[in-house]
């Protein structure tokens, strides 16, 4: 077993350790350049061979959500363009060609202009090429090329992945992903990131890693390790529990974020003692009628069973035009993410934010623990004031607002003399000060956390926590990248709430460092001029 390091770009952090399966995807054997006997024949053969492609792509699409959702939707939108059709019956009139020799030169012709365009659209090849060979597999009358079931947590290694393989890996079996080609803002990259898994892409050789070998993988650092003994893994990638020794660490609460009372378990079951974002829609959606106090002091009760001893953060319902609920009347909003949403719901109608403050207030006084409570989507002051005189009406102490649009940040002292805590949300803070839609796959490099305008309004919030002595958090995926949670707690951030796989990684990293260390971090993140300046200037640092 010989050692070999190999080097690409880490685009989702993390370590993972495990053995090699190699995907064979996308490699579908290229057709020959025979003439077609009967061209109008070949030609009917295209559109229904296409039509089959884009109606499994959509099935997988709906079957997905969230970025994985967009993604496969893009990429069914790119295999029914009917240009592509076009292009491809051009090629059996013209040239002479079999319908699969025709859909593989039109795809590649595509493929090759997109290439020429650099950057994001030369990404954009891979999803095109996956297209062409599921068209190919079409008309050969074999199944679609995909991901084949994983029976052990397995390292995924591949030339490049298409979109529709990594919207539909199973997190719970993919430790890490590594690709030989791919940048930053692909469709592997961003898809990774949003599950959690480690990966490398651009990675050179990885292909020739064999089935079985062990890979140790930094998908921060972007190296992966062949050769490497188990006994020998650093500790990181073993943990599975929240561990940690460092001194930075017990001056940063640690805690996880949770969507409904079965994540509490999970986030329990790796080791969290918070929780920094209880997310309470899992309530309401889905529903002809608003939960009652009831029924929603039991689900809190659940919850907080999980963390006696903790601190837990509800966040009060966050929903708008976007999720429509049957029992909120709301117009339809052209501009669902700048609409009636949030904390702005309960402005127009406070009924339903009275209910949830009773059963949060219930739950409270019979918690061993320390309940916080706070508001989604606040911009003002004002705003900060109402929420905070309502939730302590109902008898809570300890309550604070999300700081998700930028107005918020940039006066985020005004609304900390306002209330007792802060958390920032930096999915929807990225998403408004880019303008920059955190669903569309097409903006995800502006949403890319590390963009130092995002830096800039975090600093300003830290500043305010520090100046007023009052805690301020992040709740954003932001938090879950070991690397730039240093450059938060650098910039005054004190507590990190992440999805609960991203624990023992960040708490690895955390324990290593110390204030000063953070701060020159966070100094040279804020420094640069883009985000991939920012994390070199980070790791230089
Ligand atoms: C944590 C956040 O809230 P959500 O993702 O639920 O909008 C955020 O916006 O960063
Ligand atoms: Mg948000």
């Amino acid at each position: 077993m010989s050692e070999r390091v190999l080097h690409g770009i880490g685009v989702s952090p993390g370590r993972a350790y495990g053995p090699v399966v190699p995907l064979a995807t996308g490699s579908v054997a290229e057709p020959g350049t025979e003439p077609a006997a009967e061209p109008d024949a070949e030609v009917a053969r295209l559109a229904p061979a296409i039509d089959r492609v884009v109606a499994e792509l959509e099935r997988r699409a709906e079957a997905a959500s969230g970025s994985a959702a967009e993604v496969l939707s893009m990429t069914a939108m790119m295999a029914g363009d009917p240009t592509l059709l076009k292009h491809a019956t051009e090629r059996v009139r013209g040239a002479g060609r079999g319908a699969e020799r025709a859909i593989w030169e039109a795809a590649e012709g595509f493929a090759e202009s997109l290439k020429a365009s650099g950057g994001y659209f030369a990404e954009r090849a891979a999803d095109l090429y996956d297209v062409r060979n599921r068209v190919v597999a079409e008309l050969r009358g074999v199944p679609q090329p995909g991901i084949p079931t994983l029976t052990e947590p397995a390292v995924l290694t591949a030339h490049d992945l298409a979109p529709a393989d990594t919207a539909t890996l199973d997190a719970s079996k993919v430790l890490a992903l590594v690709t030989a080609e791919g940048g930053p803002t692909s469709h592997t990259a961003i898809l990774a990131r949003s599950l959690g898994i480690p990966a490398v892409v651009a990675c050179a050789g990885i292909t020739e890693v064999a089935a079985g070998e062990r890979l140790l993988v930094d998908g921060e650092t972007g190296e992966a390790r062949t050769g490497v003994a188990a006994e020998d893994v650093p500790n990181t990638t073993q943990l599975s529990t929240v561990e940690f020794s460092g001194a930075l660490v017990g001056t940063v609460s640690l805690a996880a974020n949770v969507g409904e009372p079965t994540g509490a378990r999970t986030a329990g079951e790796v080791g969290a003692r918070n929780v920094g974002l209880l997310r309470t829609e899992f309530l309401f959606e889905g529903r002809q009628t608003a939960p009652t106090e009831d029924e929603q002091a039991a689900a809190y009760d659940e919850v907080l069973s999980v963390f006696p001893d903790g601190r837990v953060v509800i966040r009060t319902l966050d929903v708008g035009a976007d999720k429509p609920l049957a029992f909120v009347p709301l117009d339809p909003s052209p501009n669902p993410a700048l609409g009636v949403r949030g904390l702005r719901i309960a402005l127009a109608d406070p009924e339903l934010l009275d209910v949830q403050l009773a059963a949060i207030a219930r739950v409270a006084a019979g918690y061993s623990g320390e309940l916080w409570t706070m508001a989604p989507m606040v911009a003002t002051p004002e705003e900060a004031r109402w929420f905070a005189e309502r939730a302590r009406g109902h008898g809570l102490r300890n309550v604070g607002v999300m700081i998700e649009v930028p107005a918020a940040a940039l006066h985020a002292e005004r609304i900390l003399a306002e209330v007792d805590f802060v958390s920032i949300g930096t999915n929807d803070l990225a998403q408004y000060t880019f303008a920059a839609d955190r669903q569309s796959a097409g903006v995800a490099a502006l949403n890319d956390p590390w963009q130092p305008a995002l830096l800039s309004l975090i600093s300003t919030v830290g500043a305010a926590g520090r100046t007023t002595g009052k805690p301020v958090g992040v709740c954003g995926e932001a938090a879950a990248d070991p690397l730039l949670a240093a450059v938060l707690v650098g910039l005054g951030v004190t507590s990190l709430s992440m999805t609960p796989r991203a624990l023992p990684a960040v708490g690895a990293k955390l324990s290593e460092l110390d204030e000063p260390a953070c701060a020159r971090i966070a100094a040279a993140a804020l420094a640069a001029g883009t985000a991939e300046g920012a994390r070199t200037a980070a790791r230089g640092a």
